[in-house]
């Protein structure tokens, strides 16, 4: 894998040196046919007799001596960088990202570390990431071949977009997260909520389960999450309830199932369509291709059906989008083309969807991993929300569970410690500095969550572990406790599962909500714990993390443990 990774850079810097070569040489063999070879005397005109061949080799050759051997050792600015050979098996490695944490960990000083050769660079430093995607972060653009593949079941949104475009549609769609109008959605999160309760608890009272003496049912939890989510970003974000979790049949939820599906195969396409043009990769007769063609059309089908439906229901006046609706605030703000729009509806859909239904499958794992944080956890939910008889309140307002410290220190540890989104690249544009280097122009960044967020240079000895409390103050004259935003870090580069920035994620007060919502709903209403003998979960997938082949946990319902304890 190092040595491929070696050739791979290697011909890149060859194949980006071909076009000097050519032109060079081409004009250099006018120059030795029009004025050196006629002075000359039979012999070299017998050797130059197609010069401009010989002098493009010629200048390829001298190009690619000074490229390989001499640059790198007198002119690379980056060539005190230290250098790790690690990370090469990062795109199929479990989880993605630790080859990164383990370069962190051998220099945990360095801002950059150059990634086994010239032009990938992992970013390791708080000061380089802030320039990255914060003070130069228009020197930066997601790669072209990664812009082109994710637009294919994406779309032409927000996420892939660069330079004035993207800053033209983030301006217009910014106002409809706004934190103020995602705490509207708080009321829409916990009615969801209920209905998977509902549905969990029907699943561990179904007559057939598999049922333990104590009550507990094995349930794989991954695939009800995503209903989930898809059942609130379906109303949240364009009007139209999917209503996955109800309905036995979803042909959305099962088509980011499939997509997202995490396997080898997968990631090898993924590796190709990052490497070779779109163009090339779109012919290959490979089943992930017709897979991705097949589902990315039924979806932009759906999505362009629900923006004509709305529009036209909207000319009708009888508009059935709900205040709340991010796509009513889109379409009132009157910024877009309607295929933009439905550009941004498919973004929404993959991107505010199988990203939450990730984080609470690990908050499932880390729940059933660390009973006591568990046990805490449900004290505070329903100390705090009024359940009655062991069942949850019909409504709750956002300020209760947004102050709720413990509750909200799980899910900040939930999603720094599984990043849904656990790589992610930049190109540099442009020479620029980072971090005080000179940065060659097309030097690619790898910016890795999962790594900074574990690194324990910031997060200290005990990065790995769930500590909710990180994420807690507490007033030393009062006692009174309540959330804080770096979870007792100096930086905030510290945690990059939304990343920071203008590109930072744009639903990530929306994530927020949903995941808190969620995590009282579930954690409240149901004990969970390991199967015996679980082995650790391998973490796979192209662009999000997901557990391969989901999770299956232990579940039983919360109020029939007080009971049994109660007696
Ligand atoms: C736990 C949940 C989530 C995580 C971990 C997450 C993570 C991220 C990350 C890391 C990015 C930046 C990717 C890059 O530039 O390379 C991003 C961008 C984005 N996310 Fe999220 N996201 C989550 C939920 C959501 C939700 C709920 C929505 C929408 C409702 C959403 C919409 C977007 C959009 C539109 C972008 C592109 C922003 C831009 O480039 O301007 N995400 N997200």
């Amino acid at each position: 894998m190092k040595a491929g990774f070696k050739a791979a850079d290697t011909l890149t810097i060859l194949w980006r040196l071909l076009p000097k070569a050519l032109v060079t040489g081409m004009l250099s063999g006018w120059l030795i046919s029009h004025l050196a070879l006629p002075a000359t005397n039979v012999v070299l005109r017998g050797i130059f007799s197609h010069p401009y061949l010989w002098s493009a080799t010629l200048v390829f050759f001298v190009l690619a001596f000074d490229a390989l051997v001499i640059y790198p050792r007198t002119r690379d600015p980056l060539r005190s960088l230290p250098n790790t050979s690690r990370c090469a098996t990062m795109m199929v490695e479990s989880p993605r990202g630790k080859s990164a944490l383990a370069a962190m960990k051998d220099y945990p000083d360095a801002p950059l570390i150059r990634v086994e050769g010239r032009y990938v660079v992992l970013c390791a430093g708080h000061d380089a990431l802030r320039d990255i995607l914060s003070t130069h972060a228009s020197d930066f653009e997601k790669p072209w071949p990664i812009r082109s593949f994710l637009a294919r079941p994406l779309g032409w949104g927000v996420i892939v977009n660069e330079g004035p475009l993207h800053h033209r549609q983030r301006r217009i769609l910014n106002p409809a997260f706004h934190v103020g109008k995602i705490r509207m959605l708080y009321g829409l999160m916990w009615s969801k909520v209920l209905i998977f309760s509902q549905k969990l608890e029907e699943m561990l009272d179904e007559d057939d389960a598999e049922r333990d003496e104590d009550g507990w049912v094995e349930v794989e939890i991954a695939e009800l999450s995503s209903r989930l989510t898809l059942d609130i970003i379906g109303p949240a974000a364009m009007g139209r309830d999917f209503q996955s979790l109800t309905s036995n049949e979803s042909n959305i939820s099962d088509a980011y199932l499939e997509l997202l599906r995490p396997s080898f195969g997968r990631m090898i396409f993924a590796g190709l369509n990052f490497t070779l043009p779109q163009w090339i990769v779109r012919r290959l007769p490979l089943s992930s291709n017709r897979i991705l063609d097949e589902i990315s059309s039924f979806l932009k089908k759906t999505c362009g059906e629900i923006l004509e439906d709305k529009k036209r229901e909207i000319a009708e006046g009888k508009n059935t989008l709900p205040d709340y609706s991010i796509l009513k605030r889109i379409i009132d703000a009157d910024g877009l083309t309607d295929d933009e729009i439905k550009d941004q509806m498919l973004t929404f859909l993959a991107a505010g969807h199988e990203t939450t239904a990730g984080a609470l499958t690990w908050a499932c794992y880390l729940c059933a991993t660390n009973p006591d944080i568990q046990r805490k956890l449900r004290a505070e939910i329903r100390s705090r929300l009024e359940y009655v008889g062991g069942q949850p309140p019909e409504g709750i307002s956002w300020d209760v569970l947004e102050s709720m410290p413990y509750l909200n220190g799980f899910c900040e540890e939930v999603l720094r410690l599984y990043p849904t989104v656990p790589v992610t690249v930049r190109e540099a544009q442009r020479e620029t500095t980072v971090s005080g280097y000179r940065v060659p122009k097309r030097t690619l960044f790898l910016i890795v969550p999962y790594a900074t967020n574990r690194n324990p240079c910031a997060w200290g000895a005990d990065a790995d572990q769930v500590v909710p409390e990180r994420w807690i103050d507490t007033d030393p004259n009062t006692g009174v406790t309540r959330p804080n935003k770096t979870g007792g870090t100096t930086s905030n580069f510290a945690s990059l599962t939304f990343l920071h920035g203008p590109r930072a994620c744009i639903g990530q007060d929306f994530a927020k909500a949903e995941l808190r919502c969620a995590v009282a709903g579930l954690v409240g209403g149901f004990e969970v714990k390991l199967r015996k003998d679980q082995e650790e979960p391998r973490i796979s997938g192209v662009i999000t993390a997901k557990a391969e082949g989901g999770m299956r946990l232990l579940f039983r319902k919360a109020g029939e443990v007080e009971r049994e304890d109660a007696q």
